[in-house]
């Protein structure tokens, strides 16, 4: 079996990051603390040809574990963790910028016996800061082998292989005091004594050059956290941020729009008339065509969300919520999951697990999924390109602004309603995180991360969204119409006399009130598989419509979908019918991984039953306000 190197820290000190150099790998890294909150492993050899298992571990200040991820590093360490054998050697990573603090973990792993190789990591942060560490003095006072690198940019990490060598070497300090191992880690004596002890290895191994003045990430800082310019930055950015996604973006999306068409083109070309090219044409190339198009958008967002994370701005942005999110309840540690629910919900909620107040983590679970996801967006885009036909890319970009801020200050407000109800310790709701030095974005990491992501995408377009659109076209096909019917000849009613038509029109009766027909209504139904799925069900159920064909794709979804009307002839997509969805579509809970993911990290059905439930309920309610109150008014 192979050997077990486990990588071991406090939050943010570079481990991910020395994992992806050392295995290749390209696990999520960011300049903030509690990405990583789980162990994944990975293979490296070491120049003597050795092949090692690596763990990347949640980072933690000590032993003694506070939330569920520092668990998972006491346990792997401990040798508990189920189905996991303790690993033969760790390699502590410490922060040279910050040795003070982060020697003290690694004092505390020693004293568990373990061989240890400490990694001396970010060398360049420290050297820019005016602190020199002799290396030498460093590894005779801990009496262990340290290699200086620089995880980043792979420096040292050469050395750092090298330094991981059979027989690994016992610790020369390891001392049990006759405790048990958990005595041991949180016994007050022996934390004070590794306390001075650290900082008399402190005091011999570095010194600190005066460099004067504030660093620069303490000029940005009292810009960026003013409390009026703060907030300045923070609203510009996002607005610039929905801007970027609606200008910038519509250039990709013309490609992969050309691309459609011209596919589109060739296989009508190429096939004789019949089922399988209407299946082709209007289930697939449709269908799956009306939720790739979005891609570009959803990569222009995840690029932006990758470089505040890179650059540590996000921490900054967290330090500036954290009263708004006190006086409704929540810790400021709830911001950093949240914003990563931006992206999707599920990392989101994983990320509360580095949250130490139970209470606090299953709150902010249950409020996560109103903080838009990238999944919503396409259906977002589509809503909005038809609510603000022939407005610019500014007023789309506000009320794209608008619609995520509706769903974040809906989610306070829940939080607010349900903290009393949730059980659990009430904790003093300071805020202690660390700031970290901001850094130039991380481009080979954003780099890799949105090609994983966009690989993932057309992964997914290829395979669920393709088999529920071939699905949904079967369904909107079949039974076909007879011979000689009226039927036969009008593609509509033959649409409402197939089982999707006959499915829609048997739940009408639940979505009318909200505006919707039949048609939208079965496209929300096949929504809660994916949300995605909604576009491709317009696309499909409506492209019997034809319109002017030499429209470009979206502006052809966008002309059927206008065109559509009630039996009476009046319009179905009114403005009040459009955002009476949009507001659907922020509160629903229309994503079934999420609700297993919730029952795993909650313990229990009970709270994921109740999140899906209540989610659509009051999904529900505010469509049908919406709706009522505008027809009222208009
Ligand atoms: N300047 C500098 N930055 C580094 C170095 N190594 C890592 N970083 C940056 O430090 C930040 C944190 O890196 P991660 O690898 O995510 O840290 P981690 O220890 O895994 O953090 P957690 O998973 O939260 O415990 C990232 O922005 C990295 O790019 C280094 O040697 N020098
Ligand atoms: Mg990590």
């Amino acid at each position: 079996m192979m050997e077990t190197i486990a990588l071991v820290g406090n939050p943010n000190c570079g481990k991910t990051t020395l994992f992806n150099s050392l295995t290749g790998a390209n696990q999520k890294t960011g300049n903030y603390p509690g990405i990583t909150v789980t162990r994944v492993s990975g293979t490296f050899r070491t120049p003597h040809g050795n092949r090692y298992e690596l763990l990347d571990l949640p980072g933690c200040y000590s032993l003694d574990p506070k939330s569920p991820d520092e668990k998972i590093t006491r346990d792997v360490l401990f040798g508990s963790q189920e189905g996991e054998a303790q690993p033969s050697a760790v390699v502590c990573v410490v922060d040279a910028s910050n040795l003070e603090r982060h020697l003290y973990l690694a004092l505390q792993v020693v004293d568990l016996g373990l061989p240890v190789v400490v990694a001396l990591n970010k060398v360049d942060l420290a050297e820019s800061q005016g602190v020199r560490i002799n290396v030498e003095m460093l590894a005779e006072e801990l009496g262990l082998p340290v290699v200086p690198c620089q995880a980043n940019t792979g420096k040292g990490v050469i050395d750092l292989k090298h330094a991981i060598r059979h027989p690994f070497p016992h610790p020369a300090q390891a001392a049990s005091h006759g405790l048990s191992r958990e005595a041991m880690v949180s016994d007050e004596a022996l934390s004070q004594a590794r306390t001075a002890r650290v900082q008399e290895i402190c005091a011999h191994a570095t010194r600190r050059l005066e460099l004067g003045g504030m660093t620069i990430s303490d000029k940005i800082d009292q810009v960026v956290l003013h409390p009026l310019a703060g907030w300045g930055i923070f609203i510009g950015l996002m607005l610039g941020i929905f801007y970027t996604i609606f200008s910038v973006s519509a250039y990709p999306m013309g490609w992969v729009e050309t691309g459609i068409d011209a596919v589109k083109g060739l296989v009508d070309g190429w096939m004789s008339e019949g089922d399988v090219k209407d299946l082709v044409i209007n289930g697939v190339i449709d269908g799956v065509g009306s939720v790739v198009i979005f891609l570009p958008q959803i990569l222009m967002l995840l690029f932006f969300i990758g470089l505040m994370e890179t650059t540590g701005y996000m921490t900054r942005a967290a330090m500036l919520m954290d009263g708004l999110m006190g006086r409704v309840g929540l810790s400021g540690r709830a911001f950093l999951p949240l914003m990563s629910s931006y992206a999707c919900a599920i990392p989101g909620i994983m990320a509360t697990r580095s949250m130490d107040s139970a209470k606090q983590r299953l709150l902010t679970i249950l409020i996560a999924p109103w903080m838009s996801c990238t999944a919503r967006l396409p259906v977002y885009s589509l809503l909005i390109g038809m609510l603000m036909a022939g407005q610019g890319a500014w007023m789309q970009a506000l009320v794209l602004a608008g619609v995520y801020a509706l769903g974040t200050v809906t989610a306070l407000f829940a939080a607010w309603l349900l903290a009393p109800k949730v059980k659990g310790e009430e904790e003093a709701s300071h805020f202690l995180m660390e700031l970290p030095v901001y850094s130039r974005p991380d481009w080979s990491y954003i780099g890799r991360h949105l090609l994983e992501r966009a690989w993932a995408f057309i992964r997914n377009a290829g395979t669920v969204i393709l088999g529920l659109c071939i699905l949904l076209w079967a369904l909107q096909t079949y039974p076909k119409p007879e011979e000689g019917s009226p039927a036969a000849e009008n593609p509509s009613l033959a649409l409402e006399q197939s089982y999707m038509g006959r499915v829609g029109h048997a739940i009408e009766p639940v979505v009318k009130p909200l505006g919707y027909d039949w048609r939208t209504g079965t496209a929300l139904i096949a929504s809660f598989a994916a949300r995605e799925v909604f576009n491709a069900n317009l696309a499909i159920s409506y492209s019997v419509e034809e319109v002017d064909d030499e429209e470009a794709f979206l502006e052809r979804l966008r002309g059927q979908l206008d065109q559509a009307t009630w039996p009476d002839g009046r319009k179905i997509y009114t403005p009040v019918t459009t955002l009476s969805l949009l507001v659907f579509f922020v509160y629903a809970l229309q994503c079934l991984p999420t609700t297993v993911v919730v029952r795993r990290e909650s313990g229990s059905w009970k709270w994921a039953l109740a999140q899906l439930g209540g989610m659509s309920l009051v999904a529900w309610l505010a469509a049908f306000t919406v709706y009522q109150l505008g027809s009222l008014l208009v």
